[in-house]
């Protein structure tokens, strides 16, 4: 359904040159759910934009529904949806006629695009809002809009731009639940960009993980947690931190140790097995502990791992035990 290969975009920036996306590739087959996950200025809007044919690639080359993204931009339009992060309704015009316009500009009939229209209000949880002007709606309400707008001449293929940032965990669990029936139903082909490890992971089949304009890692979900090799182990002593990271450095298999204040954090195959030797070793030296924590590999993990910072917040791994001792 979509085929990249070499997709490039470049900025000028005050006679800078900004390597917004540098020459990626990738491919999604009918009726996957992908995700593009990276953080705050990876490349996903200006990888979308593309996509969606508005924004000219400065390199490569993608195929789109079947269509050339250079020399058949209008096919690729006929046969997409797009629902952009800020969304594009009027803030005056009510529900149905948003709709309603939106299905008339594809090129549906009055009645056809109403009978869509009454359709999407009911799969999008709508139904009973449409007279209410679009300013009036609430978050999820309003997101759920702009996606029934994206939807509305039956796209086998819609591109979703961070489809919840903004909302609360109730309204983005429940357009999770939204986008999963409408895929289910309707065996569409989704792609959406996000920097929500949980909603990766809950609704993707697939996963792109991107950086600084280029994609790291791409599998499901649970073969890139199945990359970050071991359980975490989790510690908090009373004193001596130090101490107990270099007595949990020699349990067999343990690695990326780390300290933060009180805490120890390390990785070992399996943690379950671990954790009462450890016990044992920290007890004998009368190190006291206060909290321990056993996890399984999470994406973040999987992030950290590949790029050395956290996926949300753009920080900085804590330092590894051997740059603690340097130092
Ligand atoms: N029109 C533009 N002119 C100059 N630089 C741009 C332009 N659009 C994007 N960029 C730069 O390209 C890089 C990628 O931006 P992009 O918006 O694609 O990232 P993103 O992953 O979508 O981020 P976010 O999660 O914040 O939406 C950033 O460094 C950004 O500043």
């Amino acid at each position: 359904m979509i085929t990249v290969r070499g997709l490039a975009r470049q900025f000028a920036v005050r006679g800078r040159t900004v390597d917004a996306v540098k020459g990626i590739d990738f491919d999604v087959a009918a009726g996957e759910l992908v995700g593009f996950l990276g953080p705050n200025g990876a490349g996903k809007t200006t990888t979308l934009r593309m996509l969606t044919t508005l924004l000219r690639p400065t390199g490569g080359t993608a195929t789109v529904g079947g269509c050339d993204l250079l020399t058949d931009p209008q096919g690729v339009r006929r046969r997409i949806g797009y629902v952009a992060q800020g969304g594009s309704t009027w803030p005056e015009s009510r529900v149905a006629e948003e709709i309603e316009l939106q299905a008339r500009l594809y090129g549906l009939s009055r009645s056809e695009a109403r009978r869509r229209g009454a359709l999407l209000a009911e799969q999008l949880d709508l139904a009973g809002l449409d007279q209410r002007p679009a300013k009036t709606l609430s978050g999820g309400q309003r997101r759920r809009l702009d996606i029934a707008l994206g939807l509305v001449h039956e796209p086998a293929l819609v591109f979703l731009d961070e489809p919840t940032t903004g909302l609360d965990p109730q309204s983005r669990a429940n357009l999770w639940d939204h986008v999963r029936r409408m895929r289910a139903e309707q065996g569409m082909t989704v792609f959406l960009t996000t920097h929500y490890l949980d909603e990766a992971d809950a609704l993707c089949d697939r996963i792109l993980v991107t950086d600084h304009g280029t994609i790291v890692a791409q599998g499901t979900p649970d073969e890139l947690k199945a990359r970050v090799a071991g359980d975490a182990i989790t510690i908090q002593v009373a004193d001596r931190p130090t101490e107990a990271a270099e007595l949990a450095q020699q349990l067999p298999g343990a690695h990326e140790v780390t300290i933060t204040d009180d805490t120890v954090r390390l990785r070992v195959p399996h943690g379950d097995a671990a954790l009462p030797e450890l016990l044992r070793v920290l007890d004998r030296q009368d190190i006291t502990m206060t909290s321990v924590k056993v996890s399984r590999p999470t994406l973040d993990d999987v992030f950290l791992s590949l790029t050395g910072r956290c996926l949300r917040d753009d920080d900085a791994a804590p330092p590894a035990l051997e740059a603690t001792h340097a130092a």
